[in-house]
């Protein structure tokens, strides 16, 4: 039976003849149009680490799906770097990105009536956008991670790009010598692959591993080892065979499957960025799930893993711990995982992990034995209050303070609040307002690691709390809070912040308050006059005007209908 199930493109009688004599241009034979069409979405670049090796994965995807019965047609998908692009108008950029990739993805299959797709990424944002366009589309699919980066070493210490970060703070701060700084430059990404702590892109890898949208093992390998390949290959078989089953996207990515990816995040200490990009998978898959939903899952699941930013390890440590697979049984076995959800291969979680032990291996300290976790609740928390009516992102774990009252020390942007780290002008129990960065001020919610780098650089780590409306990077942690929503661009309260004003931020009461009263908001409401968008022509000015509050995922396709 001809697999071109989704449209009648090369079985469509002598309509399609000339659809046809294209496709015999680019290889297909006679018996080829029997056979079901696969994109390979290549997100391959040298533009960054992350994606410079993907394109021999995407080649070994293409043999293997030829060897597996189907005609595989690659395509490239664009990336940016986050690393590149950080600290700079560039940095804008980032979570648009996802949104072209999505819809990159979406353009190509639909428009060539493709019968599934194996999407491959590595950036932090090739993760998110390409299951956007999987949820959208919902033909059979499979996703394959880059793979993440070895780490550096210098001085008998594991560096990462982050520690580069935290340098800068290190020596503006008087801490290190230059020629350090340089080592630590030349060290800290010795090759291809995406960034190694549980920073973004390792945390959306996890994230797709939990929801059975990729195969177990595949997102803490590295980009470098042979296994990557292997597994690259695998994935392509399991995608013939769920174009052959007909298994669905939609009947992966559902409630319960994005309430594990949930639980596992959790569990390893990921980044903010997950809840942005789960909430925008949820619409694009037309699940209901909610900011609050982080929030209760969080109050349950612990963090069992010590993993970079605030721990000690790198993901190829997990990955040798025992990787998702382990975490996943060990929240399995203590009811915080649905076993029930469908993966790709067409096994159920449970099945899945079925020869995985409960607890971990005695050998190794990076995932923690239930009894003994590195915190008891997770820690991405949801913060609310009259800075936050829709909510706020923030990590809770790891900090001395949780709760800060402190001044306002306020900032149009990101750069101008760098300046102010690094020339020593933050006190401690300084509240750093960082605004107009949100969803449409920014536009595109620039991640502030430059900042928060400097912060942890300069030893305020535990002494001063950070606000934003745009986003931090998985490398970020400290007593920071993100995706303040509404943002200030739409006439949200932190537009209204005056330097020197007292804010609270409440991570036990997960509350993120403006201690200024109600009569004195009111007046400032009354004069505050929206500013002009700061793009009004080409991508950032489109995506400005249409992107949603980062409260429900910073999608530009909300209510359209
Ligand atoms: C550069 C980083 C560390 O990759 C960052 O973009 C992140 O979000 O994790
Ligand atoms: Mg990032």
């Amino acid at each position: 039976m001809p697999y071109n199930l989704r449209s009648k493109v090369v079985t469509g009688g002598v309509q399609r003849s000339p659809n046809r004599a294209m496709l015999r241009a680019v290889g297909f034979g006679d018996e080829d149009f029997n056979k079901p069409i696969v994109g390979v979405a290549n997100g391959y670049s040298n533009i960054t680490p992350c994606n410079m090796g993907i394109n021999d994965l995407a080649q070994r995807a293409m043999a293997e799906l030829k060897v597996a019965g189907a005609m595989p047609q690659v395509f490239g998908t664009i990336t940016i770097s986050d690393g590149i692009s950080m600290g700079t108008e560039g940095m804008k950029y980032s979570l648009v990105s996802r949104e072209v990739i999505a819809d990159s993805i979406e353009t190509v299959c639909n428009g060539q009536s493709l019968d599934g797709v194996l999407a491959i990424g590595g950036c932090d944002k090739n993760m998110p956008g390409a299951m956007l366009a999987i949820a959208r589309m919902n033909i059979p699919a499979v996703f394959v991670y880059g793979g993440t980066i070895k780490p550096g070493h210098y001085n008998g210490k594991d560096l990462t790009v982050v520690s580069a970060f935290e340098a800068v703070g290190q020596f503006s701060a008087g801490k290190i010598e230059q020629t350090e700084l340089v080592e630590i430059e030349k060290r800290a990404c010795p090759g291809a692959g995406s960034c190694g702590g549980m920073f973004t892109a390792n945390t959306m890898s996890s994230a797709f591993e939990a929801m059975g949208m990729s195969l177990i093992y595949s997102s803490t390998m590295a980009a470098e080892d042979a296994e990557k390949a292997e597994s690259t290959a695998k994935s392509a078989t399991v995608l013939v065979n769920a174009i052959q089953q007909q298994i669905l996207p939609r009947q992966i990515i559902t409630r319960k499957s994005l309430e594990n990816a949930i639980a596992v995040i959790m569990a390893v200490g990921g980044s903010t960025n997950a809840v942005l990009h789960l909430l925008a998978i949820a619409n694009a898959a037309e699940v209901p799930l909610t900011i609050d939903d982080f929030e209760t899952i969080r109050g349950r699941v612990p963090v069992l893993c010590d993993l970079k930013p605030s721990g000690r390890y790198v993901a190829t440590d997990l990955h040798k711990a025992g990787g998702i697979p382990q975490v996943m049984k060990m929240l399995l076995a203590h009811g915080l995982l649905h076993g029930d959800c469908l993966t790709v291969t067409g096994q159920t979680v449970e099945e899945v992990l079925k020869d995985i032990p409960t607890e971990p291996r005695a050998d190794q300290d990076v995932i923690r034995p239930w009894e003994r976790p590195m915190y008891a609740q997770g820690h991405l928390a949801i913060l609310k209050g009259n800075l936050a009516t829709e909510g706020s992102v923030a990590k809770i774990t790891g900090v001395k303070n949780p709760v800060i009252t402190g001044p306002a020390r306020v900032f149009e942007s990101e750069e101008a609040c760098l300046d102010a780290i690094l020339a020593g002008k933050i006190q401690r129990g300084d509240v750093l307002v960082i605004r107009y960065e949100g969803p449409k001020g920014g536009p595109g919610m620039r991640e502030m690691l430059a900042p928060t780098s400097a912060i942890i650089g300069a030893g305020l780590g535990d002494a001063v709390g950070l606000i934003t409306d745009g986003r931090f990077s998985g490398g970020t942690y400290g007593m920071v809070v993100g995706h303040v929503a509404p943002e200030a661009f739409v006439g949200g309260l932190i537009g209204l912040v005056e330097e020197g004003d007292s804010i609270t931020i409440d991570a036990p009461a997960r509350s993120l308050q403006l201690n200024v009263p109600d009569a004195e908001i009111e007046r400032r409401r009354a004069a505050w006059q929206p500013p002009k968008p700061r793009y009004t022509k080409g991508i950032l000015a489109k995506y400005a005007k249409l992107v949603s509050s980062s409260s429900v995922g910073a999608v530009t396709d909300l209510n359209l209908g």
